[in-house]
C-alpha cells in the first residue's frame, strides 16, 4: 500500500488529477483497448474533475478510449434529477471532455429488474476487461460506494439499504432534509472494487480521520469496509493533513519517509504541484533516529542512479518510472 500525504484537499486533488492523467496518458488507449476507470461520486472528485477537464482543454489528455463505471446510483430518483449519480457526473466531467456516451456506465436507480441491473453492471466491467483504474472516495465511517459498515468483503453490485449516517451526510445535497434523501441505492460491492487492477483512494479532512487510521493501522473489518484495501496488490491511499490526525505519528513518519526516498529516486516527476522537484530539504535534526533519516538522504541525494534500485515489480508500479527510461 502506498500512502501519500498532501497538505490540504486542493494538494491532494492535484496530485490525483495529474495522476490519472499519467496512468491514460501511458496506457495509450484505443477503440479495442480502452481504459477502464471507476468514478466516485461525492464531493471527493470535485477538484480532480476540474483539473482532468484542464488538461483535456489543454490537449493533455484525451477521454475518447476511456470507459467509465460509475461506482453507484440512488434508487427511486428520476435519472434526471439533480442529486442523482448520473446528472452528477455528467454536469461536472462527462459534458465537459470528449467522453463517449457509449462508453459511460451508470447503474440504472430505476430499472424494473433491479437485482437483474446489478448483474448486467457485473458482467459489462468483466466484458470490457476489468477496471483498471478505481478511484474511491470514502465516508467518515469509513464506507466507500453504498458499502456501508457490515458489508460483506465478498460483495458484489447490489441493492444496499442505507445507513442513517450516510443518510444525515448525504442530505446535504437534499437542501438539508433528510426525508428527500433516498433511503436505498445500487452500489458496487467491496469485491467489485477490490478486483480492479488499482484502487486509488481520497481522504480528506479531519472528519474521515478515524476511518483512515482504521484502513490502516487496524485489521481488515467489515465494520471498516475501506480497511479491506490492505488486500489489494496495489493500492495507493492520497490524503490531507487533516486526515491523518488520528494516525500514529509513527505511522505519518514512516508513510512520509517512504515517499521521500520514491520521489528521490524517481528523480524529478510531474506529481508535483508545479511540476516542481519533490525532494525532501536535508537538515540535520538533533533526535539520533531523523538525524540517521536525514544523512540517508543526503547519501542518497549525492550517490542515487535511478537505474538498478527498482525491481520488476516496483517499476511495473511507477508509470513514471518506465517513462523516463524510455
Ligand atoms: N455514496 C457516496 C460515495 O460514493 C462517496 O464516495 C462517499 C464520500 O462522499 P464525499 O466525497 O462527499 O465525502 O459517500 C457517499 O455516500
Amino acid at each position: 500500500m502506498r500512502l501519500v500525504i498532501r497538505n490540504d484537499c486542493d494538494e491532494v486533488s492535484v496530485w490525483i488529477a495529474h495522476y490519472v492523467k499519467e496512468r491514460i496518458n501511458q496506457y495509450k488507449p484505443t477503440e479495442a483497448r480502452p481504459f477502464v476507470l471507476g468514478l466516485p461520486s461525492g464531493s471527493s472528485p470535485l477538484l480532480i474533475f476540474k483539473h482532468l477537464i484542464e488538461f483535456y482543454k489543454a490537449g493533455e489528455i484525451s477521454f475518447k478510449h476511456v470507459v467509465t463505471f460509475n461506482m453507484d446510483e440512488y434508487i427511486g430518483i428520476p435519472k434526471n434529477h439533480k442529486e442523482s449519480y448520473y446528472t452528477y457526473t455528467n454536469t461536472i466531467f462527462f459534458k465537459h471532455v470528449d467522453m463517449q456516451k457509449k462508453n459511460i456506465n451508470l447503474l440504472n436507480g430505476n430499472a424494473s429488474n433491479l437485482e437483474a441491473e446489478c448483474r448486467r453492471y457485473e458482467r459489462k466491467i468483466i466484458r470490457v476487461g476489468g477496471i483498471e483504474l478505481f478511484l474511491c472516495g470514502v465516508g467518515p465511517d469509513g464506507h466507500f460506494a453504498f458499502n456501508e459498515p457490515g458489508s460483506s468483503l465478498k460483495s458484489r453490485t447490489r441493492v444496499k439499504t442505507l445507513a442513517y449516517e450516510s443518510i444525515v451526510a448525504n442530505s446535504r445535497f437534499f437542501s438539508g432534509d433528510i426525508s428527500k434523501v433516498p433511503k436505498a441505492a445500487l452500489t458496487v460491492g467491496v469485491a467489485t472494487v477490490m478486483e480492479a487492477r488499482e484502487v486509488c483512494i481520497i481522504i480528506t479532512g479531519a472528519h474521515k480521520s478515524v476511518a483512515l487510521a482504521k484502513c490502516i493501522e487496524e485489521g481488515v473489518n467489515h465494520m471498516w469496509a475501506i480497511s479491506a484495501i490492505q488486500m489489494h496488490a496495489k493500492a495507493l491511499i492520497v490524503c490531507d493533513e487533516d486526515a491523518t490526525l488520528e494516525l500514529h505519528v509513527k505511522t505519518v513518519k514512516y508513510f512520509k519517509s517512504i515517499e521521500q526516498v520514491h520521489q528521490l529516486l524517481i528523480g524529478k516527476t510531474n506529481l508535483g504541484l508545479q511540476g516542481e522537484l519533490l525532494v525532501p530539504e536535508v537538515t540535520i535534526s538533533k533526535s539520533p533516529h531523523e538525524k540517521g533519516h536525514q544523512l540517508f538522504i543526503r547519501h542518497l541525494l549525492d550517490s542515487v542512479s535511478v537505474e538498478g534500485y527498482f525491481t520488476e515489480d516496483e517499476e511495473d508500479h511507477s508509470p513514471i518510472l518506465k517513462k523516463r527510461r524510455r
